[in-house]
């Protein structure tokens, strides 16, 4: 029996306690705590197979815990269904960041934008009703970056550019909590410095929890980095500190550094 769930921080945005999975007899998420702050970018880290996508998925509510407790913006959201949760403001990037290929970008990020305008079930209005909401778009693509490119079409956009417009079709939604899974993954390095740096900017009013498995990234844009282990906490802390611990150099990032 694994002890009672210790009290939610109340100023943590998003925060768990205990938070525990079990598939059959496995126990992929052991009794995990954490906290993701208003303005701060968390990294949750660890080798293959450590329980980071279980988490995500444990915290997005795709999963039920076994047992534990989560809290956004201070509600106990444990049992409150996904949809709801992201209607709350915790969202996870892949939710809607279907890029429509043969849309235009500016035309991606107005389809995004009617979701929150609870239009989404009239999906299939005329683009045309859309048109009060491109002052809107075009705000949110000067916020990324992607101006030169408004009327390109999705498909014809580098992976780079496209994974840029896949986070201003997620900032649509205007989330409280962005949960990023591996956004710096394939990309060359001038992407990588691109991406992180939309990432630092777009946490600045926002909490953003990311698995990543770049650590110089990690290193440079993260605040708070957590680390699991066959699914338990093995540290947790700055970068500094977390990179430090020969607990964790030995399990993972000394495995990167030998
Ligand atoms: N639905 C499931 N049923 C059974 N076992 C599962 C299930 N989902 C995950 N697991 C197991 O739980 C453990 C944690 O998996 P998870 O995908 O969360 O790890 P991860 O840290 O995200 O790994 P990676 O970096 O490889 O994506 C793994 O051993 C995995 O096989």
């Amino acid at each position: 029996m694994l002890a009672s769930a210790s009290p939610v921080t109340a100023h943590a945005v998003l925060s768990a306690r205990g938070l525990t999975r079990r598939f059959g007899g496995f126990l992929a998420v052991n009794n995990v705590d954490i906290d993701v702050y208003q303005g701060e970018i968390h990294a949750l880290i660890g080798p293959n197979g450590a329980g980071k996508t279980t988490v995500f998925n444990l915290l997005t509510k795709f999963l039920q815990p076994t047992s534990g407790r989560i809290s956004l913006m201070r509600q106990d959201i444990t049992a409150t269904p996904a949809d709801r949760v992201a209607r709350m403001g915790l969202v996870r990037s892949f939710q809607i960041s279907a890029v429509f290929p043969h849309l235009t970008v500016l035309d991606n990020v107005r389809v995004a934008l009617q979701r929150p305008n609870g239009l989404a079930h009239q999906f299939w209005r005329p683009m045309s009703a859309l048109d009060q909401l491109t002052g809107k778009a075009e705000g949110l693509l000067a916020t990324v970056g992607l101006t030169r490119e408004r009327d390109a079409l999705a498909a014809d956009l580098s992976y780079g550019r496209k994974r840029v417009l896949e986070i201003a079709t997620t900032l649509a939604l205007d989330p409280k909590v962005l949960l990023l899974d591996e956004p710096l993954a394939g990309m060359g390095q001038e992407d990588i410095a691109t991406i992180a740096g939309l990432i630092r900017n777009v946490a600045r009013t926002r909490a953003v929890l990311m698995v990543e498995h770049n650590l110089s990234v990690v290193a440079d844009i993260c605040d708070r980095v957590t680390v699991l282990q066959r699914g338990e906490i093995l540290a947790a802390g700055d970068y500094e500190t977390v990179s430090r611990d020969p607990q964790v150099r030995t399990a993972y990032m000394g495995r990167e550094e030998d």
